[in-house]
């Protein structure tokens, strides 16, 4: 199921569809007043600046051979105030933009963000946690400049152009002609590359996606590298996906720089024969002055110059655009469990179940369960217990819907006694009415107030409380330095394991639910605490649903029923002491477990 790791390169579901930009047109559509206003003030910038050659010709050709000091006087101001005016109009654009591209970022963000949050635990499985952080931070970052600036620029830059070509037309047009004359040419070098450049700059991002993917692991896991003494290899294999990351961030760059280099040897070039015509003509005795040459020579950079920005725009879209489809690849990942149309909200429910022919599959073809049956009465506290990989926690990751199912279905009933099939109703009310308890209690950065009260966002803090005391957490959170109030970083970094567990337990209380789920809840904690807890728990199960996955068997030797797990469904089914007189697979696994002497 993993489709890579940190060292697969990504493989691109969808080919670069135009709709992409279509669709991030929706991102700026917000601005456009904004990005209007902006490109205004930064047209009218640039077209005042385009008088600057013009003054030049005229202060060369009249006023100089005229002696007319009034006229360079004014023409002096005229230059000074269109400087001025691009400062200030670059400015006040600068700010409105920076505004929109942050804006930008927000809005991608929120909705990367907020699908992330729906998709299925099958997509967390399969990629590298780093990878999906990459998109989010960089990626979007990334996008932001281009789909604001990029664009301003861009239109900003053929609106330039327009103006260059009539000015220059306007002064000289057989020298005009000679300017653009290179253009052909260029654009037929930039349709030569492109291929190559988008190809590099969507390796360049998978290069840079297995180093973050690498990175995030290697944080999370530093305590394990540290034990097991892997800060060696650890850093090798930093190493090589940096190296990559570098040499595929050169080719990009390489293939990239094709285009500016084009375009500088294309400004060079015209330049040389526009300077070679027009001293040819001025010596033939054609009508071209002094000042006209000047003046077309200041216009070939003026002409040559947007072009080489829309070319560098052009390339950055190339870039980003790799980053954009992996935007919208993530956007567009299918929420696979989710709500079918019209699903019904599941009436409060009694805590009976049932499986009915369960198959599932977490890997195509490789059945965890098979036309597994159970049947649980409401109330009834149920165990399972099992070898390793047998999958007692796929068993309860099914009720969750977590996963959805290959095969058969588990119904639900309500209070009415009518069943419900899980994969109908809605997921909110179905799992507001299940309190779980998974094997890693995850614990977030806050007090310890608001981690329990996360089970229930509306409970009291007398409530929250009385939660951490039915599960004999209160006086340990009390030694704590600020008691309720003291700060949890994230994960529980500054807690035991135990610890950890005890306020997940008392989270789970605190959601008051219909049928208890507890993975290996209690296998953190010391006997004494256990002893403390099982009574807490003993209460808490009265007249609730539970189903507890354990691999302390004395902890669930008072369940009413314990289902041994193994071969891809139920092999042994009693309670304790039905099962230990059946001298089967739980008796060996109590026996080997326990000293039934003791
Ligand atoms: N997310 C997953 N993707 C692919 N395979 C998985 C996934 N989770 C579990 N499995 C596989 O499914 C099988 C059952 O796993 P499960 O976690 O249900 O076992 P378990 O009985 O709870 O094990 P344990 O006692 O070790 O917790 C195992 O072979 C496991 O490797």
């Amino acid at each position: 199921m993993a489709r890579n790791k940190f060292d697969v390169d990504e493989r691109l579901e969808s080919p670069f569809r135009w709709q992409h930009l279509k669709r991030a047109g929706k991102y700026i559509a917000r601005h456009k007043y904004k990005m209007l206003a902006a490109l205004l003030l930064s047209a009218m910038a640039s077209v005042a600046s385009l008088f600057i050659p013009k003054i030049t010709q005229w202060v060369l050709d009249e006023a100089v051979p005229n002696k007319d000091t009034a006229m360079i006087g004014r023409m002096a101001l005229l230059f000074v105030g269109i400087i001025a005016l691009g400062i200030v109009f670059t400015t006040i654009r600068s700010r409105m933009m920076a505004h929109v591209s942050q804006r930008i970022i927000h809005d991608i963000r929120s909705d990367l963000f907020a699908h992330l949050q729906k998709l299925p635990f099958s997509y967390y499985d399969s990629r590298p946690a780093g990878k999906i952080l990459v998109r989010v931070i960089n990626y979007v970052n990334s996008v932001s400049d281009i789909l604001s600036n990029g664009i301003i620029n861009m239109i900003l830059e053929i609106i330039n152009l327009v103006f260059i070509v009539v000015f220059m037309f306007s002064t000289n047009t057989t020298l005009a002609l000679v300017i653009i004359a290179g253009l052909p040419f260029f654009i037929g070098i930039i349709i030569l590359i492109k291929p190559r450049q988008r190809r590099a700059w969507q390796n360049q991002s998978n290069k840079n996606s297995n180093y973050n993917a690498y990175l995030a692991e290697s944080i999370d896991g530093v305590r394990v590298s540290q034990l097991f003494d892997r800060q060696e290899v650890n850093i090798s294999i930093m190493e090589r996906l940096a190296n990559a990351c570098r040499d595929a961030w050169l080719r990009a760059i390489k293939i990239s720089n094709t285009v500016w280099l084009s375009s500088e040897t294309m400004t060079q070039l015209v330049l040389t024969f526009l300077y070679i015509a027009g001293v040819y003509w001025m010596g033939g005795g054609k009508m071209v002055s002094f000042g006209v040459i000047l003046a077309m020579g200041q216009y070939v950079s003026r002409f040559w110059q947007p072009i080489t920005n829309l070319a560098n725009i052009y390339n950055s879209f190339v870039n980003n655009i790799a980053y954009l489809e992996r935007i919208f690849e993530t956007m567009d990942e299918p929420v696979i469990v989710d709500d079918v149309p019209d699903a019904e909200e599941l009436p409060p429910i009694t805590g009976e179940v049932d499986y009915q022919d369960v198959t599932f599959a977490y890997e195509e073809n490789i059945n965890v369960l098979e036309h597994m049956n159970l049947h649980v009465r409401a109330g009834e506290s149920i165990a399972l217990v099992g070898p390793t990989g047998a999958g007692k926690s796929t068993v309860i990751n099914l009720l969750c819907r977590f996963y959805n199912l290959n095969g058969g279905k588990i119904l639900l009933h309500d209070q009415d006694g009518k069943a419900h099939d899980i994969s109908q109703v809605t997921l909110h009310s179905l799992r507001s009415q299940l309190g779980i308890m998974l094997q890693d209690s995850f614990i977030f950065s806050g007090t310890i107030m608001d981690n329990i009260r996360y089970g229930r966002l509306d409970a009291t803090d007398c409530e929250v409380i009385q939660a951490a005391r039915r599960v004999r957490a209160d006086e340990l959170i009390r030694k704590m330095p600020q008691g309720y109030q003291t700060e949890i970083k994230e994960r529980g970094g500054n807690l035991s394991q135990g610890e950890k567990q005890l306020i997940a337990f008392a989270r789970t209380l605190l959601s008051d639910p219909a049928i208890l789920i507890l993975d290996e809840a209690t296998s953190s904690i010391d006997t004494q605490t256990e002893k403390l807890l099982q009574e807490g728990i003993r209460e808490m199960l009265r007249g609730r649903t539970s189903i507890i996955v354990a691999h302390r068997l004395s902890t669930i030797k008072n369940c009413d029923r314990i289902l041994y797990i193994s071969n891809k469904g139920i092999a042994e089914m009693g309670s304790h002491d039905e099962l230990m007189a059946k001298k089967g697979l739980y008796y060996q696994l109590y026996t080997a477990q326990v000293d039934p002497s003791a």
